[in-house]
């Protein structure tokens, strides 16, 4: 199928449909008007879409962690635990590295080993594996709403499988679940499969469901210039509302100094609702804003410090959701009560918070400006490239370097792109590759750059990328020299 950013008709979309549901024995389970019913009798406490405007029009912030075990008795245990003592207002159900590779062979044993060990042997809960009946009992133990996080190139039976199972919201998109989570997987073939996971819920909203879309707006949560993963929060947007999207939940990812973040948020809803009112979608947007995702310190009080910045950023912006990081994340998987306890610090600085915004000023106002500047110029180019089509574009863009995310590992990635922070600890753009930004705003970024260097006694250069990079875990945000 060619690729191009227009609503897939139904016959494309079955045709697609009927094969996929054959990748693995648990898809002849899945059957849509038998999925319709059940997704029409999920109460509103347990419907993403209900909860977020709530949360919006209430101007609250809802703490979200992620978690995922192999069993699903053990799941839903972790998942009860994460809801009752740790007083979740939202739960995921973190998908295992396998699933997202769609090696559900590899599940399968990893599910036998767990049997066998009395733990999970997966990074995750398998649910293509586990099938709509497992999913479904997942769902009905926990009584709050239920969404897939993953990192899947090729989500379409997993998206088919949730959805069935009342699960009311996805993450993913076909740029943010490839650049930062595949080596060689193509950006048209993601894109595609991508359009295929929102056109799936675009039917369900044609049905008269709900069903929200959260495009992964952290990628690779190394140094991300607001810019750059705004302007691919605001891509995956719009080409899942072309495929009949309604409720969106665009991220990003949290860097550090408290108005870039601020700024960054305030720009990436303002102009998404800019773009989805420019090509006439009706679309439901919140936002959500992800702790810190680069290297955790070890400790686990000074991790505590790192959740509770990020919390409190979280709030500060407005954001609809954050997500939550745990005292554990420097380790790998948290205990249930580490992640337990990660959203109990979270929702005690959020509520310490609640109502309070960062105050608008001139500082808050420039940055604003200038990650509006910033991502409309690469916005303009990705349509120039596409002839006017997104999807093209997207993909286009990749291969000439205007998108380009720091540190990812696809080899679809120019991979040109270096950030480092000035000195106040806003990330600034030290190479910037073929991404398309005026004169101007190069030459501030340089300048910023530059200030540091001289507060540092020290040239601008990669040193101070390779610091910034460590700084955090070490326990500071700007990368000092020693
Ligand atoms: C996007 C990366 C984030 O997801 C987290 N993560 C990945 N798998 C799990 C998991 N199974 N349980 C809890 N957190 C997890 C990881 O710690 C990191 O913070």
């Amino acid at each position: 199928m060619e690729l191009k950013n227009k609503k897939w008709s139904q016959e494309q979309f079955f045709k697609v449909r009927e094969e996929i549901l054959n990748h693995w024995p648990t898809g002849k389970d899945v059957n849509l008007e038998d999925a319709a019913e059940y997704l029409k009798k999920v109460p509103e406490h347990k419907s993403f879409p209900a909860k977020l405007k709530k949360a919006k029009e209430e101007g609250i912030t809802l703490a979200q962690p992620r978690a995922g075990v192999a069993l699903v008795e053990d799941h839903i245990n972790l998942l009860t635990y994460l809801q009752n003592e740790g007083e979740a207002d939202l739960l995921p159900s973190t998908i295992d590295s396998y699933t997202r590779q769609n090696r559900y062979n590899e599940c399968e044993v990893g599910l036998e080993e767990s049997r066998k060990a009395g733990r999970s042997m997966l990074n995750g809960f398998p649910a293509v594996n586990h099938g709509v009946e497992g999913c479904r009992r997942v769902f009905e133990a926990v009584n709050l709403p239920l969404q897939a996080r993953h990192g899947t190139p090729d989500a379409r039976l997993l998206s088919e499988i949730i959805h069935a199972s009342g699960w009311t919201s996805n993450e993913g998109g076909g740029i943010s679940y490839n650049i930062p989570y595949a080596k060689s997987v193509s950006l048209e073939k993601t894109i595609l499969d991508w359009q295929y996971c929102d056109r799936l819920a675009g039917l369900y909203e044609e049905m008269g469901i709900s069903l929200n879309r959260e495009p992964f707006g952290p990628l690779t949560g190394t140094l991300v210039p607001p810019s750059v993963s705004n302007a691919v929060a605001i891509i995956e947007g719009l080409l899942a509302a072309e495929q009949g999207v309604r409720n969106l939940t665009l991220g990003y990812g949290q860097c550090g100094n408290l108005v870039q973040d601020v700024a960054a948020m305030r720009a990436l809803e303002e102009q998404a609702n800019e773009y989805f009112k420019m090509y006439g979608y009706d679309v439901y947007l919140t936002t959500v804003f992800h702790q810190w995702m680069g290297g955790f310190p070890q400790d686990e009080s000074k991790a505590f410090g790192v959740i509770s910045w990020g919390s409190a950023t979280a709030a500060l912006a407005g954001a609809t959701k954050v997500i939550v990081k745990t005292p554990h994340e420097a380790v790998g998987i948290p205990t249930k009560e580490a992640n337990a306890a990660g959203i109990k610090a979270t929702k005690q600085t959020l509520n310490l918070l609640r109502g309070q915004r960062l105050p608008m000023s001139k500082e808050l106002e420039e940055e604003i400006k200038l990650i509006k500047a910033e991502t409309k110029c690469i916005l303009d180019k990705v349509f120039e490239v596409g002839n006017g089509d997104l999807a093209v574009g997207a993909v286009k863009a990749f291969e000439l370097g205007i998108l380009d995310i720091p540190f990812a590992p696809s080899k679809y990635n120019a991979g040109k792109i270096l950030p480092a922070r000035d000195n106040n600890g806003a990330v600034r753009i030290l190479e910037f590759g073929n991404i398309p930004f005026t004169k101007e705003i190069k030459d501030f970024h340089r300048s910023l750059l530059e200030a540091r260097a001289k507060v540092e006694n020290r040239e601008v250069g990669f040193q101070m990328v390779v610091d910034d990079i460590y700084a955090v875990g070490k326990g500071f945000l700007v990368g000092r020299p020693n």
